[in-house]
């Protein structure tokens, strides 16, 4: 990535060759008065894992959750600038949030699976989305479990509830049913934060596995996390992208002292 950014627009570019998945285009949110995003402008590469790193507070989850219109929910929030998706700015009233859900899907930071079975936790969307037939329902949740590595566990279980699952399971359930409705790019925020470290690795196997299909960004304040699974990452700092490069150079030769202050642990 060349990291190229300019001061007029704080662009900061994929190479130029890469494809695009998603950008933000001077991306603010408020919250009220508060300015919690200082126009954001960062594009995220296809079938790459990109990590949002960054201090407590600085703004990485809501940025996050801008890209599929998650802040449209919370009450005060108001974002502007572009989110370009697909050729079109899906940052407008016009665009049908749900759509955009479906494209852009989320997994949350503690698993939150219905408390329903393991294949009613998969097929509930599915049908919500007009799929009726039977046999494609099963198809598609055997092919998601299977991609979020959690077939071969539940796969004689099927009925049984989800919520009997282990912390790191129920985290590759909601990530099975995330993709079962065959989107574009997964957002994560912190989904291993709240898991053991033998879940957090299964989780972390999968993610690199899912990149080939699906292009995926992640919040983590696991800075090891960061690096084992991430292609690129970007240092969020007060509301503001301080520096966005490939995650190698990110941890070891950072081009900006704060970024290089945050990942050595010297921060304050
Ligand atoms: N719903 C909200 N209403 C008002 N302010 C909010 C809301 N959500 C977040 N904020 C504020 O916006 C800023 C950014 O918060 P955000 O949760 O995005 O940061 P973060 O970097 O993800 O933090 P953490 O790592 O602790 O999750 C913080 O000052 C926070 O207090």
């Amino acid at each position: 990535m060349g990291n190229e950014k300019t001061l007029e627009t704080n662009i900061i570019r994929m190479r130029p060759e890469a494809e695009v998945a998603l950008k933000t285009n001077n991306l603010h949110v408020h919250y009220g008065d508060f300015e919690a995003i200082k126009g954001v402008s960062m594009e995220f590469e296809k079938n790459k894992i990109t990590s949002l790193i960054g201090p407590s507070g600085c703004g990485k989850s809501t940025y996050l959750r801008s890209l599929n219109r998650m802040n449209d929910a919370v009450p005060g929030a108001k974002v502007t600038g572009e989110i370009i998706y697909q050729g079109i700015d899906v940052n407008v009233p016009e665009v049908d949030v749900f759509e955009v859900r479906k494209n852009i899907g989320m997994v949350f930071q503690r698993p939150n699976p219905f408390s329903k079975s393991i294949y009613e936790n998969i097929a509930f969307a599915l049908r919500r989305h007009g799929m009726k037939d039977k046999s494609a329902l099963d198809e598609i949740v055997e092919t998601s479990l299977k991609q979020a590595a959690l077939w071969d566990q539940v796969k004689d279980q099927l009925n049984k509830s989800a919520l009997a699952l282990s912390g790191g399971q129920q985290q590759r359930l909601c990530i099975a049913r995330a993709i079962a409705l065959k989107p574009d790019i997964l957002l994560l925020d912190e989904p291993a934060s709240a898991l053991d470290p033998i879940s957090t690795s299964q989780v972390e196997e999968t993610l690199l596995e899912l990149k080939e299909k699906y292009t995926i960004i992640i919040v983590t304040h696991n800075m090891q996390q960061a690096s084992r699974i991430s292609d690129y990452t970007a240092f969020f700092y007060l509301g503001n992208v301080i520096e966005y490069d490939e995650t190698r150079k990110i941890f070891t030769r950072p081009k900006i002292q704060q970024t290089e202050d945050y990942v050595s642990g010297h921060f304050g």
